[in-house]
């Protein structure tokens, strides 16, 4: 890629050392609107960026942050919005058989293994605007951009929004990103159900985005690129304006079930009781002792409670609860997880209750591929911009891909290192940063490989 195309990729005094300096956190000024007249080069691109990234946070359910659950009408509707901006900028758009959106740039070699970007546009209950909207809204940008300034690519490069990333609203975490990489199955998760009773079934069928294609083939990949915030401070602490990410943590979730014994406040004497929530408090105490115990990088979370008959005048009777674990070594992510079940059983047994824990994820850990690392790294230093390379404790659709095909991570400065909070924010100059970055890596691999 000619490098005096990018020189306006880090405007000088915008997005230098001391932009971490509180009064650089602003917003850009009057943003682009989704069908507003031209601005030039790939200063338009940015602009339109920060319009998808606008627009997109309008799609949430009232409340705090944004909330945008799969197969809801806010996701829906964002979806399609996507979808537009797809056609509109020239790209060939589609859904696939579980909801993810591509946008595909058509490359002259349509035969060769395609390279795919994005990332994903569901949300966490009460989340941030750019905790994978990003990495979305970026993909989308940077193809129009490539298309308008260089025509068509020889590789076909696809952007992709994927659905489900989070497993906020059905316990399918990377539902979508695991749809195309065969984690899932579609006939096999049709009954899962969401905390209202939900099927994912019925949540589907009122899923009717088109038009309708089959999901990319695994085997014709060429590359999976995601830019995503940090979610994390190091960045910010550090002044550093890029993270190049080497490997994503292992991951594993389950759903647990404590069954006590119902009864009424007042009658029950202390010695006759079996509180599953006083089982869930011990247990959750517990495994915070021994996490905190084992160290970095460790980190164990209960993370949501369901009490039930959640009454003041009532023991309660059943707890139902969320475990998530990671690490980035699958050994010491295993052993933990084994440590804790037991020490789980061992209360449960005590106090006279019953368990059921079920296995709901297990992503191993995964490395990104040195060579893409290497390429980003160049792009990094080549357009003036500082970086490190880290490890995410975030889990990614980009580690569905990484045994498949080269996966590659950028990771952008979160403020305060904030994020699935509805504070959650990057300063624009840093958005755009990471898109620079973005374009020139997909120029690389889809005009000159
Ligand atoms: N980027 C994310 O926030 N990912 C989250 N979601 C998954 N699937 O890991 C998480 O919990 O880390
Ligand atoms: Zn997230
Ligand atoms: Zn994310």
């Amino acid at each position: 890629m000619p490098g005096d195309r990018y020189a306006y990729a880090r405007p000088a005094g915008l997005y230098t050392k001391g932009w971490t300096d509180r009064s650089r956190w602003r917003r850009a000024g009057p943003s682009w609107q989704p069908g507003a007249g031209p601005m030039s080069g790939a200063e338009e691109a940015a602009a339109y960026m920060q319009g998808l990234l606008e627009k997109l946070a309008e799609f949430s359910e009232p409340g705090e942050g944004v909330t945008r659950l799969l197969y809801s009408p806010e996701w829906m509707q964002a979806q399609q919005f996507l979808l537009e901006q797809i056609s509109d900028s020239g790209l060939k758009g589609y859904a696939d058989d579980v909801g993810n959106v591509y946008g595909e740039l058509t490359g002259r070699r349509s035969s060769e293994p395609i390279v795919l970007t994005g990332s994903h546009i569901d949300t966490v209950v009460s989340g941030g605007r750019y905790d994978g909207a990003y990495g979305v809204a970026a993909a989308l940008a940077a193809l129009r951009h490539l298309r308008r300034t260089y025509g068509p690519p020889q590789r076909t490069i696809t952007a992709v929004s994927f659905a489900e990333e989070e497993g906020s609203r059905f316990p399918l975490t990377f539902w979508g990103s695991g749809h195309v990489t065969g984690l899932y199955d579609i006939s096999e998760a049709a009954d899962c159900r969401d905390a209202g009773g939900v099927s994912l079934q019925e949540a589907m069928a009122g899923c009717e985005l088109g038009p309708r294609q089959p999901k990319p083939s695994c085997s014709g990949l060429a590359a999976y690129v995601e830019l995503h915030i940090e979610q994390g401070i190091v960045l910010e602490r550090e002044g550093t304006q890029l993270g190049i990410v080497s490997a994503i943590c292992g991951q594993r979730r389950f759903a647990a079930v404590v069954r006590g014994a119902a009864n009424h406040a007042g009658t029950t004497p202390m010695g006759l009781r079996s509180d599953a929530l006083a089982a869930a408090a011990e247990m959750t105490l517990r495994l915070e002792a021994l996490a905190t115990a084992t160290g970095d990088p460790l980190v164990a979370t209960v993370g949501r409670l369901e009490v039930r008959p959640n009454t003041p005048n009532v023991i309660p009777g059943e707890v139902r609860f969320t475990l998530d674990i990671r690490h980035s070594h699958e050994p010491e992510l295993e052993a933990f997880c084994a440590q804790a079940l037991d020490v789980f059983a061992e209360i449960a047994e005590r106090r006279g209750a019953a368990l059921r824990v079920e296995p709901r994820l297990a992503a191993v850990p995964a490395l990104m591929d040195a060579r893409l690392q290497n390429e980003l790294a160049a792009i990094c230093a080549g357009q003036g911009f500082t970086w490190r390379s880290m490890v995410s404790g975030a889990g990614h659709d980009a580690q569905l891909f990484a045994p498949l095909c080269p996966a590659a991570m950028l990771f952008v400065p979160s403020r305060g290192g904030i994020s699935h909070a509805p504070e959650e924010d990057t300063p624009p100059e840093a958005l755009t940063a990471g898109l620079n970055v973005l374009i020139a890596l997909l120029y690389k691999l889809g005009y000159e490989e």
